[in-house]
This record gives structure tokens, sequence and C-alpha cells, in this order.
């Protein structure tokens, strides 16, 4: 049997359709709508087809794009006093730093530089922390997407048994989080996990959130489960590919996300939706 395909991408695009009514009512009433400043440090080229995936989801949803561009030679005080001024900005409602930086910043000081209710990206330890005591205000953009899609594909998370590779602070720590908070138990894997093949054949719902292509075998997934895969690698031959073993693990699994088309199209969404979110609550 062949798994089904989550199709992230339209699933995405029917959440953009309902942002952009919502930011339209907003308009109609008298506001604004709603600013996203993006900050790009350098040109990391794995940067472009995000930041232009971005771009396109703004015009769609009727959010302002406000797109910051800086050399990769920049200071760390310089690139803080931007983030300064966009913080006190009252017509900014989001700010999002493109990851990763030059080795002159650090990260960490940057995220924690940012108003938490302009951290669209939900990375500061304010939305972190509230995401980890169940009371999420602006939650990472993956792991929201992750379980936006499978509530929308009717999918439920009740006890059921997932398990989640790799603990990253962006994407695999966040995404065990939300699935707890909904319902799930949840399991991290990380490197130094014993046996991460009997981890993910004991799972009902595998998370894998790695950066290796291939990196998840397709005969370790149990027959019947649903498969996420949140990898993003570019090949030398220029394609996309996930971290699992794609073609083996949609003979077993009974649902199964692709690269692309899968679950990046959903974090670009949910960036969206905190904007909205960040100028509803403004
Ligand atoms: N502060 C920050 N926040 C991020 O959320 C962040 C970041 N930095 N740095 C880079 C990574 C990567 N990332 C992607 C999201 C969506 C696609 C995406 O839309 N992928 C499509 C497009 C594929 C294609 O057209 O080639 C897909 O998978 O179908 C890609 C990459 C967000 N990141």
């Amino acid at each position: 049997m062949s798994a089904q395909l989550i199709d992230g991408k339209s699933i995405a695009e029917s959440l953009q359709s309902e942002i952009a009514a919502k930011v339209e009512a907003r308009v109609a009433a008298g506001h604004r709508a709603p600013a996203l400043a993006t900050l790009l440090v350098g040109d990391d080229p794995a940067s472009h087809v995000y930041v232009r995936n971005k771009r396109n989801a703004c015009v769609r949803t009727g959010i302002r794009s406000v797109p910051l561009q800086f050399g990769a030679d920049i200071s760390q005080q310089q690139l803080l006093a931007e983030i300064d001024r966009l913080n006190a900005d009252p017509d900014i409602d989001g700010i999002l730093v493109q990851l990763p930086l030059p080795a002159q910043i650090d990260t960490t000081t940057v995220i924690e530089r940012i108003r938490p209710d302009k951290d669209v990206d939900g990375f500061h330890p304010y939305n972190l922390g509230r995401l980890a005591q169940r009371l999420p205000v602006l939650r990472p953009c993956t792991p929201y997407g992750v379980i936006e899609m499978l509530k929308r594909s009717g999918e439920s998370f009740y006890g059921r048994r997932a398990v989640v590779v790799g603990a990253s602070n962006h994407v695999g720590r966040p995404m065990a989080l939300e699935l707890l908070l909904a319902g799930a138990t949840a399991t991290i894997c990380h490197r130094f996990t014993r046996d991460l093949a009997d981890e993910v054949a004991r799972a009902e719902i595998v998370v894998a959130a790695v950066g290796k292509p291939g990196f998840i075998r397709g005969h370790w997934i149990a027959p019947g489960a649903t498969v996420i895969d949140i990898g993003i690698n570019r090949l030398d031959n220029g394609s996309l590919c996930g971290d699992v073993e794609f073609d083996v693990a949609r003979e077993r699994a009974a649902w199964i996300t692709p690269v692309p088309g899968g679950v990046g199209p959903m974090t670009v969404s949910m960036l969206m939706q905190n904007t909205l979110t960040a100028a509803a609550t403004r």
C-alpha cells in the first residue's frame, strides 16, 4: 500500500486565503495593514528560496513586507541598533532575522533583543517558555505549521505516540512541545539516542528534523504511521529532498509529507499568521 500524500502546499494556500480575508477585514475596519520587517545579513544562497516565498506570501495575504538587507560584515552592535529601531517603530508588527547569521554575530543575543510581541519566528525565550507552559502566544512557525497541517488533514493527536528526530532549539524542541500540547506522547531523539531505529519503529507519528538527506530509513517506519518530513536539503544537482528515505517510507506509511510541497509552505503561512496575530494584539 502506498501512503496518502499530505499536500502542505495546498493547505498552506487555503490558510493564506483565510489570512488574506482577515487582513482585508482589518483594513476595512480602518487599521493599517500588518507589517513584517525581515532582516537578511549577507547572502546565504539557501536563504533565497525562503525569502522569495515569504515575499510572495506577503503579497497574497495583504501584509506589508519591509525587507532589509545588510552586508555580511555588519557588526553585532549595528544589527542590534536596527532591531532597537524596529522594536520602537509603531508601524512594524513583526521582526524576522533570517538565520544563520555570520560568525561575528551572536544569534542568542540577537533573538533575545527582539521584543517578544514582535517575535513572529517565536524564537524568543518568552515565546518558547509560554509554549512550554501551555500558554502559547507567538509559536515557532515550522512546528506550528506541522500541527495545523495535521489538524486540517483530520489527524488526531490524543494519546498517540509521536517521535521527533532532532532536538534543535528552533524546530525539534518546540515541535515536541507542540505535540505534547496537542495531547500526544512525545519523545525527542537526538545524536546520543541509543537505538534510533527502535524509537522510530514504535512511533505512530514520526517527525524528522535532522537536516541530513535520507537519514531516516524507510524500513524503520511502522506500517500505517504518519510521517512528517521537516528536512530541506539541497542536493548537488540543485533539487530539494527531505530527511526521510521517501520511496521506501511511502510504501509503509499511511500518510507522508513530500519535500518540496510539504512542511516548507506551511512554515511560510504560519509566519503570515503570526504577523497577523502580532498586529491584532498590538
Ligand atoms: N529566522 C528564521 N526563520 C525561519 O523560519 C527560517 C530561517 N530563519 N532560516 C532558514 C530556514 C529555512 N526555512 C524555510 C521555510 C520554508 C521553505 C519553503 O517554502 N520551502 C518550499 C519551497 C521549495 C522550493 O521552491 O524550492 C517547499 O519546501 O516546498 C524553505 C525554507 C525557514 N527558515
